[in-house]
């Protein structure tokens, strides 16, 4: 179970509160207004942004103190953060290993999942060699090797279209279903969301609703949702 605590936070003139609990294995879609700090809820939980007050708990461990290494997190953001003058299989291979001195296992790792999210043979290529939905692979593999039990995505395919999108997130259901990892996932489009989670909150009005089951929400939408979706 991944709890927040009467979490809450200023940053500038912008003040959010959240206090929810998600099961372990759940998906968790973020659903709310630009601005309404779905982003900044997810630097909460990998620790970028420190709460000014409140707790976060992971299986009963209090997260709120640790570094965002010391986490059980990974998180995979908008624009897959890769460094260009490294090749693909050395991206991946900071997700074990910031110095990127690799063991034969660790090396045989990054293989294993390049090939997985389908990029077998292309870890010597440098990313800007890459499509964009090949990149996004090759960022979701950097993920997997971290084998985190909670992942964090940040509106990654945002920039892909729809059916590479598509492609994406039926990518991710299917490592989810391997790892059992609880994800917490940004999104702007509700059929993101009915895809691959099992719960939403909105975010907005400076809170976060508590999660809750996807088609029972859409089925009946609270007014800042309704606010949201338009019409
Ligand atoms: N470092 C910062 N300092 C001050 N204010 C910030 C900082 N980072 C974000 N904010 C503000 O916090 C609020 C929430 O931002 P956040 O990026 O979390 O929104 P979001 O819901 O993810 O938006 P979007 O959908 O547009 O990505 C915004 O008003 C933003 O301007």
């Amino acid at each position: 179970m991944l709890r927040l605590e009467n979490l809450s936070l200023t940053q500038g003139v912008f003040t959010m509160t959240a206090d929810m609990a998600l099961p372990a294995g759940a998906r968790l879609a973020l659903i709310g207004p630009s601005g309404a700090g779905k982003s900044t809820l997810l630097n909460l939980i990998a620790g970028f942004t420190p709460p000014d007050q409140g707790r976060i708990t992971w299986q009963g461990d209090d997260l709120t103190d640790a570094a965002p290494g010391a986490r059980p997190v990974s998180i995979l953001f908008q624009d897959n953060n890769h460094f260009p003058h490294l090749t693909v299989a050395q991206n991946v291979g900071l997700g074990l290993r910031p110095a990127l001195k690799l063991t034969a296992a660790e090396a045989a790792e990054v293989d294993r999942a390049l090939d997985q999210v389908g990029l077998a043979g292309m870890g010597t290529r440098k990313p800007g060699t890459l499509s964009g939905g090949q990149q996004s692979r090759a960022a979701l593999a950097r993920v997997l090797v971290q084998k985190k039990p909670i992942v964090l995505l940040d509106e990654p395919f945002a920039a892909l279209g729809p059916a590479l999108k598509g492609e994406m997130l039926d990518l991710v259901a299917e490592v989810l279903d391997q790892t059992g990892a609880t994800l917490i996932m940004v999104s702007h489009q509700p059929e993101d969301a009915r895809a691959i989670a099992s719960h939403v909150s909105v975010v907005a009005d400076r809170t976060i609703t508590p999660p809750q089951e996807t088609e029972a929400l859409f089925t009946n939408p609270p007014q800042a949702l309704r606010d949201y979706l338009g019409g």
